[in-house]
């Protein structure tokens, strides 16, 4: 629209009502108005290909074949039917079956295993599709049929992530900076994505269950987009509970697992150096009276350019999830410094062990109370944080220049410093840097103007003077600016800051 249509739009106000209101919803739909040709070709093709993406579910014929070649191959015995149906991913149980290829040997050769895999691949092809296999999948797992079957089989979860185009976009965010997948060429074909996303949790895992500092289900397999794992069940077939599901005996349980997951938050990230990038209730399973993580194809290394945030993210659904259950929460930010901190201080027990940090975190994070702690939390979740500059992408530019971020180390050194050493792994050049070229955007755009926006008038005032001005003169009434102008930011509060504190203040009236 140019801009004399847009003048006569505004014109439109004096006409009546009706006709002002047609012309906003004219406006405000105009863009779904298709004015170029129709095709009926094309359209054809992108709805077949829109079906595809959504409506096909997890058991295309190569999936399927690739199911068969499992059973062939004596990793898997029998499959069993359907656990869970989700956006991403099908889960499936099955028996495993009496190949010694699984286990861990598997463990270990999986990586010079994946040079010769489209070869397999091709194999594969050549495979009828089991139609009764198909059919069992796609029911329910009734577990009274299985423990009839068998009692001591081995028991597998087989994830089957969907090729679904569509969802597979958003992923993208998740396995781009990972310094793991950097050779992967294949992000924009949706079957190579999801298989590398099925690698992804299979390796993820795989870190995890190999610290043998949290407890996650024994990786079994890989391959395309299909995950086999070990099957967490309570013993009569049933899968184990998630926490969202669990019935808690009592408040003290409830304490118990939120003291656990805070420790396993800071196991994941210092000892696995993983963010699970999508902790909830709905992602950890009570097995044995453990808790179990699982579901984490998303996981990232703490490099990953947004691996803080996702960080804080889960802090705070976990948080939120125990305040609703009805007990003592810690502040976010709390968590977050016990999470990413070195060392902890008169921390005397074993670093890698989550019943010494459960009890440290028990007797030592402070509990969250007051709005102030509210107040703070808020503030923190309002923080961008980057770990140094080169974390830092084009698009995240204006918030930077808006001073709407935070590098870690400027958050940290409010703290004791001894207390949260933290800060010390973080880029102390980076805020340095951030802080000349912040001077440098203000002072040369902004030419000595003064953020408050001030008057036009008086404005143009000054500008008249300045014309006058002799050149030495003038290069010092901008020195002095400058200075004045540092000076003044060393104690300024930040604008995202003030206007939370101002926020808070009004709304306390
Ligand atoms: N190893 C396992 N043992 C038992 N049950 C499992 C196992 N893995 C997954 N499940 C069950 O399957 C469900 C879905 O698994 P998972 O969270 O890994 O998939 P998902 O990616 O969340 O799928 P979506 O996001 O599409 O719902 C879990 O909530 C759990 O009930
Ligand atoms: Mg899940």
């Amino acid at each position: 629209m140019s801009l004399e249509d847009k003048f006569d739009r505004l014109n439109i106000s004096n006409e009546p009502r009706t006709e002002h209101a047609n012309n906003k919803i004219l406006d405000k739909y105009e863009h779904k108005f298709k004015t170029d040709e129709m095709s009926f070709t094309r359209s054809k093709t992108n709805k077949d290909k829109a079906n595809r993406a959504t409506v096909e579910n997890v058991l295309d014929p190569r999936t399927m074949r690739f199911l068969k070649a499992l059973t062939s191959r004596g990793v898997i015995s029998d499959f069993n039917g359907c656990l869970s149906t989700g956006k991403e991913a099908n889960v499936y149980h099955a028996f495993a079956g009496d190949s010694k290829l699984h286990a861990d040997v598997v463990l270990e050769a999986k990586e010079e295993e994946d040079e010769d895999e489209d070869e397999n691949e091709e194999d594969e092809d050549d495979l009828p599709i089991d139609h009764n296999l198909k059919e069992k999948l796609e029911t329910e797992l009734r577990p009274e049929m299985l423990t009839k079957v068998s009692q001591d089989k081995k028991e597998y979860a087989v994830k089957i992530f969907k090729t679904s185009i569509l969802v597979f976009k958003d992923r993208e965010r998740y396995v781009d900076g990972e310094f793991r997948f950097r050779n992967s060429r294949s992000q924009h074909n949706p079957r190579k994505m999801i298989k590398i996303w099925a690698e992804k949790e299979f390796r993820n895992l795989r870190r995890i269950y190999q610290s043998g500092v949290i407890p996650v289900p024994k990786p079994i397999e890989v391959k395309n987009n299909v995950l086999v794992m070990e099957f967490l069940g309570r013993g009569d077939g049933f899968a184990s509970p998630r926490l969202k599901d669990h019935p808690y005996k009592d408040r003290e349980e409830i304490f118990h697992y939120y003291h656990t997951i805070v420790a396993y938050m800071r196991l994941m990230y210092q000892i696995c150096r993983l963010v699970h990038a999508d902790l909830s209730e709905y992602n950890i399973l009570i097995h044995k009276d453990k808790m179990y993580i699982i579901d984490v194809s998303q996981s990232v290394e703490p490099e990953h350019p947004m691996s803080l945030d996702f960080l804080r993210m889960d802090i705070k659904n976990i948080n939120f999830y125990f305040e609703k259950m009805g007990i003592d929460i810690f502040p976010e930010r709390v968590i977050f410094q016990f999470i990413i901190s070195d060392t902890l201080e008169n921390f005397n027990g074993d670093y890698r062990d989550y019943n010494d940090l459960r009890d440290y975190v028990a007797q030592n994070l402070p509990i969250k109370k007051s709005e102030q702690d509210e107040a703070e939390d808020e503030i923190f979740r309002s923080l961008y944080l980057v770990r140094n500059l080169e974390g830092l992408e084009e698009r995240d530019f204006d918030r930077y220049t808006d001073g709407k971020f935070d590098l870690l180390k400027s958050l940290i050194a409010h703290d004791n410093e001894k207390n949260f050493s933290a800060a010390e792994q973080f880029d102390l050049k980076a805020q340095d840097a951030t802080t000349d070229e912040e001077d440098e955007i203000s002072e040369e755009d902004f030419d000595g103007e003064d953020d408050d926006d001030e008057g036009y008038e008086s404005e143009e005032k000054v500008l008249k003077g300045k014309r006058y001005e002799d050149k030495d003169a003038k290069k010092l009434r901008k020195q002095e600016a400058k200075d004045a102008k540092r000076e003044k930011r060393k104690t300024k509060v930040k604008k995202h800051i003030k206007k939370k504190l101002v926020k808070k203040t009004k709304s306390k009236k």
